[in-house]
């Protein structure tokens, strides 16, 4: 084999995609890669004007980049995490991925003729599909850990760390901008007793419901977190102490009329609440976490199952 036949051999062999197009777009040359990926003969292919061969491209972004070739006389390149693909093609991967298409990095090299032009531009595709696959892998299991360091495992809210994290933005920023902003606390009634007739499981239950019933009545800036055992602590942003007063009311009842049904027996729970709103001479959150419990004790002390807005 001499050496054009041996580089003829490479061209249409290798596992990358290659196609060449002249200053007019037009398609001069493509590799066997590209002819069974688009299939595509090359008949069809050469002499075509790229874009009305794959019509899928994004016209202006790829002909500012072949342009740029052209006129700088210097390499483009684009990556797949900036664009998935560029021509549409379906991939071979074995295993599943969500992907429909091959992911592609994309190489653009100008081709220069005796006068020192650029009179051409080759093309050349990478599949990186695998790549892009274990690269969404890590993404999403990165997300899952993050999620899952942040949630309490049994009632999927955040998880006492992570609500004291967002206590501390919530409390820097209310004060900085003179917004208000409002904690409740809250504690189950007599766990001890669920716990002890319906034993853990069922006690465990009943924090799962409460739980996702309070959240289902919150808006979407306050933050639920679980705070102890039995005890749940709401950051509401932008709510004075009035209004969380109201909203701890609407928990209060809407909690005390759930039906909890386990194994065929239903429970009805109750919780106590403390509610207190940022004043300027509070310190930290740490301080409004104190006054709040001090209110939830109250609300304990005086018969549970009802609301106290701390006063000084
Ligand atoms: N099932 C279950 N029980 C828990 C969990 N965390 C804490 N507990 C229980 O919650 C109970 C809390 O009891 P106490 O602190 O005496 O309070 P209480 O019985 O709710 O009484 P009051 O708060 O005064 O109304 C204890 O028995 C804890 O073991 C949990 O994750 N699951």
């Amino acid at each position: 084999m001499n050496i054009t036949d041996l580089k003829s051999f490479v061209f249409e062999h290798i596992n990358s995609g290659v196609i060449v197009v002249d200053p007019e777009y037009k398609v001069i040359l493509i590799n066997n890669f590209f002819k069974i990926h688009a299939s595509l003969s090359r008949r069809e292919a050469c002499g075509t004007n790229l874009f009305d061969l794959f019509n899928e491209l994004p016209v202006n972004w790829l002909k500012r980049k072949l342009q740029s070739v052209f006129l700088l006389n210097t390499p483009a390149f684009s990556s797949w995490e900036q664009r998935q693909y560029l021509f549409k093609m379906s991939h071979t991967r074995p295993i599943t991925t969500e992907n429909e298409f091959m992911a592609q990095d994309v190489t653009m090299l100008p081709i220069v003729n005796d006068q020192g032009q650029v009179c051409k531009v080759c093309i050349i595709i990478e599949d990186v599909t695998d790549v892009c696959y274990y690269q969404q892998q890590l993404s999403n299991a990165m997300a899952k850990l993050e999620k899952s360091n942040q949630t309490d495992g049994l009632t999927q809210v955040a998880n006492r760390r992570f609500w004291e994290e967002r206590c501390v933005v919530e409390f820097d920023t209310a004060r900085r901008h003179q917004q208000p902003l409002s904690m409740i606390l809250f504690d189950l009634d007599k766990f001890k007793t669920i716990n002890d007739t319906y034993g853990h499981r069922g006690g465990d239950l009943v924090l799962v419901e409460v739980a996702q019933k309070v959240k289902s009545l919150l808006r979407s800036a306050d933050v639920l977190g679980r705070y102890g055992g039995e005890e749940f602590g709401i950051i509401c942003p932008h709510t004075d102490g009035e209004g969380a007063y109201d909203l701890a009311e609407r928990i209060r009842k809407e909690i005390q009329m759930h039906k909890i049904v386990f194994e065929k027996q239903t429970i009805f729970a109750s919780i106590s609440i403390g509610v207190i709103e940022i004043q300027d001479h509070y310190k930290s959150y740490e301080d409004m976490i104190g006054r709040a419990d001090m209110a939830l004790y109250q609300s304990k002390r005086e018969g549970r199952n009802r609301v106290t807005l701390y006063k000084a």
